[in-house]
């Protein structure tokens, strides 16, 4: 055991987004293809007299401190599986946090994730992979993926991953909004968009797996698509006039990602991604914009 451990985790984009129906249990069956991006949060985790969570960065006073943080349920469902009592599963946890908040990068779930990793690390509880993979799950749809990072196609509500071979590195540009989204709710501004229409089972397309497989931004920008996009539109129209800023600096496509807010856009290499992320600053259409390349590595301890 040691006194002090850190973890790095990844942010993501959806690459595509196809989205079911609701199930009975409010969830929506997915055909989720992640993308792990090189922005990052970081989960150092000390021994403390109680939990406790701090967080640091842009976006820290948007993060909830108490329980209901991803990484303070980590920890504690962890401490509960295997049987460490208050005392010894006290922890201070802090989030160095790089990932938007609320912008559909999945940044608690890194949290979750990465919080998980450290505490197995600093408790020795030496949880198997599938154990961890389990409670990520337990945690959120988007945490497992947090996890391994690449990328990976998520089915069922998105936690059940197929690991994907990616051929190449891509350079994107995330444009960061002026406030979040609510993850529940761009869901039910989906619902509410496509009531009475028959929504086809969620399928992965095959020539975005064939273009993440090459490593051909070019095969990429033809394929992604987001179901959640029309819903994220509907609740900030405002992010049309980003994609159109982004499109028009040369982006090879551009995305919300995810439930959005925030807007993603391929380059075709890194000079290009600078190009873009300048004009969409210029733009005044976003609070920021940032160069990120993937895949990047999942939770890992450093
Ligand atoms: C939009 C994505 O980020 C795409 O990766 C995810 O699907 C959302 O994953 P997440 O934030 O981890 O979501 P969860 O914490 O599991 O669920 C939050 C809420 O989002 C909705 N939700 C989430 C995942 C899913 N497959 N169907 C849903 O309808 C539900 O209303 C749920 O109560
Ligand atoms: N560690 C955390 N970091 C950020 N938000 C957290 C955390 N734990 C809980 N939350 C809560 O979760 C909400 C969603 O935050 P998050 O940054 O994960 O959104 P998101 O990136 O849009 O999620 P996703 O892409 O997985 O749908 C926040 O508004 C906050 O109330």
């Amino acid at each position: 055991m040691s006194a002090r451990v850190t973890v790095r985790v990844p942010a993501k984009v959806n690459v595509q987004l196809a989205v079911g129906g609701a199930r009975p249990d409010g969830f929506h069956d997915l055909a989720n293809v992640f993308l792990a991006v090189g922005l990052y949060d970081e989960i150092t985790v000390t021994p403390a007299d109680e939990l406790r969570v701090t967080c640091s960065g842009p976006d820290a006073a948007q993060v909830p401190l108490d329980r209901t943080n991803l990484a303070a349920r980590a920890a504690l469902t962890l401490a509960e599986r295997h049987g460490l009592g208050a005392a010894d599963a006290a922890v201070h946890i802090h989030i160095a946090k790089d990932i938007p908040v609320a912008g559909g990068m999945a940044g608690g779930s890194a949290d979750g994730a990465g919080a998980l990793v450290a505490c197995d690390a600093l408790w020795g509880t030496r949880a198997s992979r599938e154990e961890l993979l389990d409670i990520c799950a337990e945690l959120g749809s988007d945490v497992p993926f947090s996890l391994v990072g690449g990328a990976a196609l998520g089915t069922g509500r998105g936690e059940k991953l197929r690991a994907l071979e990616v051929g190449g590195t891509f350079h994107w540009v995330f444009a960061m909004a002026g406030r979040g989204l609510s993850t529940p709710a761009v869901f039910r501004e989906f619902d509410r968009l496509n009531e009475g229409v028959r929504i086809p089972e969620p399928v992965a397309s095959q020539e975005l797996l064939d273009a993440l497989a090459k490593g051909d931004a070019g095969a990429l920008a033809a394929a992604v698509s987001n179901d959640l996009q029309p819903a994220a539109l509907s609740l900030f129209p405002e992010l049309a006039r980003t994609l159109d800023a982004g499109r028009a600096a040369g982006a090879l496509a551009g995305l919300v990602s995810g439930s959005g807010p925030t807007t993603a856009f391929l380059a075709g290499d890194a000079a290009g991604a600078e190009e873009i992320a300048r004009a969409l600053l210029d733009s005044g259409t976003c609070r920021s914009a940032r160069v990120a390349v993937s895949p990047a590595p999942g939770a890992t301890v450093v």
